[in-house]
C-alpha cells in the first residue's frame, strides 16, 4: 500500500490529455479481449489515471495479499466465508466443463446437475403448455416472489434477455418488496387459471418474501374457491435451500428446487433462483448464459497474468480511485435499455459484498484507504440528461463504468449510431475536458465586446463553460447484449468484487450490516399497536424520542 501511497502522490496531478498524448499506442495498451466463440468482450480502460507502474504496483500488492491463492481457494471450494463457514461455489454452478468440485467428500457437479435436469424439464412443461392450471390451461404468467439476491439478479436477467422471449405466450413478474403495493398491483394483472408462482428464498424465512407468498396464496385460494384448494401445487412452486420450511408452506417437494448453503444469495442468479429467467426465455439460453459465465471464470482462473486478468484489472482500477482518490462513488452506465437493471443489481453485489469496516481477521479495515465506495447507474442517454452534470463538472471524482454492445437487437433507423456516439462522446468528453481558453473564445462568440464589462461577463461565463476533463472511465464493448455476453459481464464483475475483497482483506461473502434493521423491525412490530393503536407486547416508551414519536404518527393514522 505504502507504494501506491508513493506513487499516487507522484500521478495524481497527470492529465490524460498527457498520457494520450506522450503514447499512441496508450488504446492498445490498455486494452483487454476475451473472444468466446463468436462473442467478443473488449475492455478499455486506457482513459484512466493509471501508467504502466500502476499496475505493476497493483500486481505486486496481489501477490502481497495472495490474491491468486485466494481465486484457487474459491474455485476448489475451500471455506473461504469464514464467518458463515462456508465455500463459495456459485462458479460451480455454471461450471460446464463438468470438472469435478469436492466439497467436504462430495462432487458438487452431482448435485448441479441434478438441478438443472429438474429445471430443464420443469422449463419445458410450463414452456410447451403440457403443465396445466387447475381449469387445464396453460399458464401465461410467470411471478416470482424473492427479494436481494433472490429477485435482483433474475429480474435484471429478464430484462436483458427480453429479445429472447416470447412475452405473448409467457409474462414473467417480480414481486419483492413487502410494501403492499408491488404485490396488489402485480396481482391485478393476474388470472388465477394461469398464474404461476415461484417462492425464491435461500432461507424461506425472509420476512418480505414470506409476507408476499402467504399474500399471494390467500389472494390465489380467494379466486379459486375451497374446491380448489388442494390444486394448489400446480400454481405455486419453490426454490430454496431450507427444503422443510418449504414443505411447512405447503409446497409440493416435487416442485421444489434446490440450492446449497455454498451460494451466496447475491450470486444465486446461476441456481434455480433463476428459475423465473429459464422460464421466460427457455432452458436453452439459461443454460448459454451460464457459459457465457463459464468463459469468464475460465479467464480469471487461468490468466495468471494480472495485468491481462480482466475481473482483476477492473477491481485494481476501482480500488485505484476508491482507496487512493477517495472517490466516494462510482457509476455503472449501460448504453443498452435491455441492461436497465444491470446497476441495481450491481448495488448489492458490490455495496453487499465489499460495503465492510472489519478485515478477515475481526481488525479494523485500514483507515485511511477504506473499502467499497457507492454505487449508481442508469442507461444511458437517460442519465446524461440527469446526474451527468455532477460527472463533468462536480467537486467528486465519480469514475464511470460505460457498458455498450456493436449490434442492437432493434434496428430502428439511426438510433444505434446516435447511441454510439453518445457513449464514445461521454468517454471523450470525460477525459479530454475543455479548457478555459476554449470556453472563453466561445464566450466571446455569444457575448459581444471588448470593453471591461464585457470581457468580465465573458469570463464569468467561460468559467462556468470550462470542463477540467481528466474524469475517467472503462468502456466495456459487448459484440451483442445476449445470454453468453450478459453471463460474462456479470462473471466478470462477480469477481472484480472478490478481487477487490481480497486487496482490503475483507470477507466479500458475509452481510452482518442487514441484520440490525431486521431485528429492531421485529421489536417494533408489536410497538405499533393493534386496532385499538395499543402495543401487542412490551412498551414503545423504552425507544428515543424520534422513534416514539414515529409510532405515535403511525398510531394515528392506523388505529380505528
Ligand atoms: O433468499 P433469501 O434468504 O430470502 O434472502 C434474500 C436477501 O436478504 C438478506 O437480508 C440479504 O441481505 C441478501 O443477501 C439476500 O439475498
Amino acid at each position: 500500500m505504502q507504494q501506491l501511497d508513493k506513487h499516487f502522490e507522484s500521478v495524481k496531478a497527470i492529465h490524460m490529455k498527457d498520457l494520450f498524448a506522450q503514447d499512441p499506442e496508450r488504446a492498445k495498451k490498455f486494452s483487454l479481449e476475451l473472444k468466446n466463440g463468436d462473442d467478443l468482450f473488449h475492455f478499455d480502460f486506457s482513459k484512466n489515471r493509471i501508467t504502466e507502474e500502476t499496475l505493476t504496483l497493483f500486481t505486486n500488492l496481489s501477490k502481497e495479499r495472495k490474491v491468486a491463492e485466494g481465486i484457487e481457494a474459491m474455485f476448489s471450494g475451500e471455506i473461504i466465508n469464514k464467518t458463515e463457514k462456508r465455500a463459495v461455489l456459485h462458479t460451480a454452478l455454471r461450471n460446464r466443463s463438468n470438472r469435478p468440485i469436492i466439497v467436504e467428500g462430495k462432487n458438487v457437479m452431482d448435485d448441479v446437475n441434478g438441478v438443472l435436469d429438474k429445471m430443464k424439464g420443469f422449463t419445458e412443461k410450463v414452456r410447451s403448455g403440457e403443465w396445466k392450471g387447475y381449469t387445464g390451461k396453460p399458464i401465461t404468467d410467470v411471478i416470482n416472489i424473492g427479494i436481494g439476491g433472490s429477485d435482483l439478479g433474475p429480474l435484471m436477467v429478464a430484462h436483458a434477455l427480453t429479445p429472447y422471449a416470447n412475452p405473448e405466450k409467457l409474462k414473467v413478474h417480480y414481486i419483492s418488496n413487502v410494501d403492499g403495493t408491488h404485490a396488489a398491483e402485480v396481482l391485478k394483472l393476474l388470472n388465477p387459471e394461469t398464474c404461476m408462482f415461484i417462492v425464491s428464498s435461500k432461507t424461506f424465512t425472509t420476512q418480505e418474501t414470506m409476507t408476499n407468498a402467504h399474500t399471494c396464496r390467500s389472494w390465489w385460494l380467494g379466486k379459486v374457491g375451497t374446491d380448489n384448494a388442494a390444486k394448489l401445487p400446480l400454481h405455486f412452486v419453490a426454490v430454496s435451500t431450507n427444503l422443510t420450511k418449504v414443505a411447512e408452506f405447503g409446497i409440493d417437494t416435487n416442485n421444489t428446487f434446490a440450492f446449497w448453503d455454498w451460494v451466496g444469495g447475491r450470486f444465486s442468479l446461476w441456481s434455480a433462483i433463476g428459475l423465473s429467467t429459464a422460464l421466460y426465455v427457455g432452458f436453452d439460453n439459461f443454460i448459454q448464459l451460464l457459459e457465457g459465465g463459464h468463459a469468464m471464470d475460465e479467464h480469471f482462473r487461468t490468466e495468471k497474468d494480472l495485468r491481462k486478468n480482466i475481473p482483476a484489472v477492473l477491481a485494481f482500477i476501482d480500488m485505484w480511485y476508491t482507496s487512493f482518490f477517495k472517490s466516494g462513488s462510482h457509476a455503472v452506465l449501460p448504453y443498452d435499455q435491455y441492461l436497465d437493471r444491470f446497476p441495481a443489481f450491481l448495488q448489492q453485489l458490490e455495496m453487499e459484498s465489499n460495503g465492510k469496516g472489519v478485515k478477515m481477521n475481526g481488525e479494523p479495515v485500514d483507515a485511511a484507504h477504506g473499502t467499497s465506495s457507492a454505487l449508481f447507474g442508469e442507461p444511458g442517454t437517460n442519465g446524461q440528461h440527469a446526474f451527468y452534470q455532477l460527472i463533468h463538472q462536480g467537486t467528486q471524482l465519480i469514475p464511470c463504468d460505460f457498458i455498450f454492445p456493436l449490434n442492437t437487437h432493434n434496428k430502428l433507423g439511426e438510433h444505434h449510431k446516435l447511441l454510439a456516439c453518445n457513449v464514445f462522446a461521454q468517454a471523450e468528453a470525460l477525459m479530454k475536458g475543455k479548457t478555459f481558453e476554449q470556453a472563453l473564445a466561445e464566450a466571446k462568440k455569444s457575448i459581444p465586446g471588448d470593453d471591461a464589462e464585457a470581457q468580465q461577463k465573458q469570463t464569468t461565463l467561460a468559467n462556468h463553460r470550462t470542463f477540467s476533463g481528466n474524469r475517467p472511465s472503462n468502456m466495456i464493448i459487448l459484440s451483442q447484449v445476449n445470454p453468453r455476453t450478459v453471463g460474462m459481464l456479470i462473471a466478470l464483475y462477480e469477481h472484480k468484487t472478490f478481487v477487490e475483497g481480497l486487496l482490503w482483506e475483507i470477507n466479500s461473502f458475509d452481510q452482518w450490516g442487514v441484520e440490525l434493521g431486521k431485528e429492531l423491525a421485529k421489536d417494533l412490530y408489536p410497538l405499533l399497536g393493534d386496532k385499538e393503536g395499543k402495543e401487542t407486547e412490551g412498551t414503545f416508551k423504552t425507544k428515543d424520542s424520534s422513534t416514539q414519536h414515529l409510532v405515535e404518527l403511525f398510531r394515528q393514522f392506523n388505529s380505528q
